[in-house]
């Protein structure tokens, strides 16, 4: 049994995190939300769950490195600054940031590195996805996981090929480009598809999440699987290998 401390805890993954932690047998050491203070939880828990906000992530991880215990970083909208700051971290504990910590979509990365790679350039690559009419960040972090994935299959990087927000005179798709899409409304879980558009057929894969308790559960799950691992940078894939189990 570990004790597992929620930053963000009022929230719609706050509240599904902690029906998630009792389900698994596990002790919820506490929540913080805004204004609260992440250090204190972090001295009475084992593992740190995150599944707050951007700005919130640099006293999170801090808190975590201070106690000495790893984290798991669910909150999307990150940008460069926060991905350097938790490669910095770590150095000194373990760290698992991940745009989805479902299951599916873990496996869907695999199958869009995949299917990138087999298809080649000419292929082009359109991510679509739809999300609750509360959700703050474009594209979602899902998204930018699948892209990320998509551009290793292809062996490029994703920042210099990425298009988004079209609209007006937009010219011809960039060759090469892996565009992005996002819909907002209602009460959506998460919908995502990958499309691989070649001449005259189409590959379309797809994950629909049909409530936040798959999330809840992979991030127990991974929450579980980073203590006591050695300070690193690590992913979902990391946690489903069957080797490190
Ligand atoms: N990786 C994954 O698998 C998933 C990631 N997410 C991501 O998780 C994040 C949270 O999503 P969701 O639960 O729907 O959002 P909510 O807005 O419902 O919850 C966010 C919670 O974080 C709190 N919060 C805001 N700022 C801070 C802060 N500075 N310090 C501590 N807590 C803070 C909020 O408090 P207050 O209301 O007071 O602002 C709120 O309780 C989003 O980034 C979302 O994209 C969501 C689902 C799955
Ligand atoms: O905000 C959400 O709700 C979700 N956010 C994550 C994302 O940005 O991809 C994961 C999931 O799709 C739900």
């Amino acid at each position: 049994m570990a004790r597992i401390g929620i930053i963000g805890s009022e929230g719609r993954m706050g509240q599904a995190l902690v029906r998630a932690i009792a389900d698994a047998g596990h002790e919820y050491a506490g929540g913080v939300d805004r204004g609260g203070d992440p250090a204190a939880l972090a001295d009475r828990s084992d593992v740190l769950v995150d599944f707050s906000a951007p700005v919130a992530l640099e006293g999170n991880v801090h808190a975590a490195i201070g106690a000495g215990i790893p984290i798991v970083i669910g909150t999307t909208g990150l940008e460069d600054r926060h991905h350097t700051a938790i490669d910095n971290v770590a150095r000194a504990i373990a760290v698992l940031q991940t745009g989805n910590t479902s299951l599916g979509v873990t496996v869907l990365t695999q199958l869009v590195r995949e299917a990138a790679a087999r298809l080649g350039p000419d292929w082009d690559i359109e991510i679509v996805e739809m999300h609750h009419r509360r959700k703050v960040d474009a594209p979602s972090g899902t998204a930018l996981l699948l892209g990320e994935a998509a551009a290793q299959g292809r062996g490029i990087e994703l920042a210099a090929h990425r298009e988004s927000a079209r609209d007006g005179h937009t010219g011809e798709r960039q060759h090469g480009a892996v565009g992005f899409a996002a819909l907002r409304g209602g009460t959506v879980a998460g919908e995502h598809s990958v499309i691989l558009a070649g001449e005259e057929e189409r590959l379309i894969l797809s994950h629909s999440a049909e409530n936040r308790m798959i999330f809840a559960r992979g991030a127990v799950r991974a929450a579980e699987w980073l203590i006591g691992r050695a300070p690193g940078r690590y992913t979902m894939d990391d946690v489903l290998d069957p080797a490190a189990r």
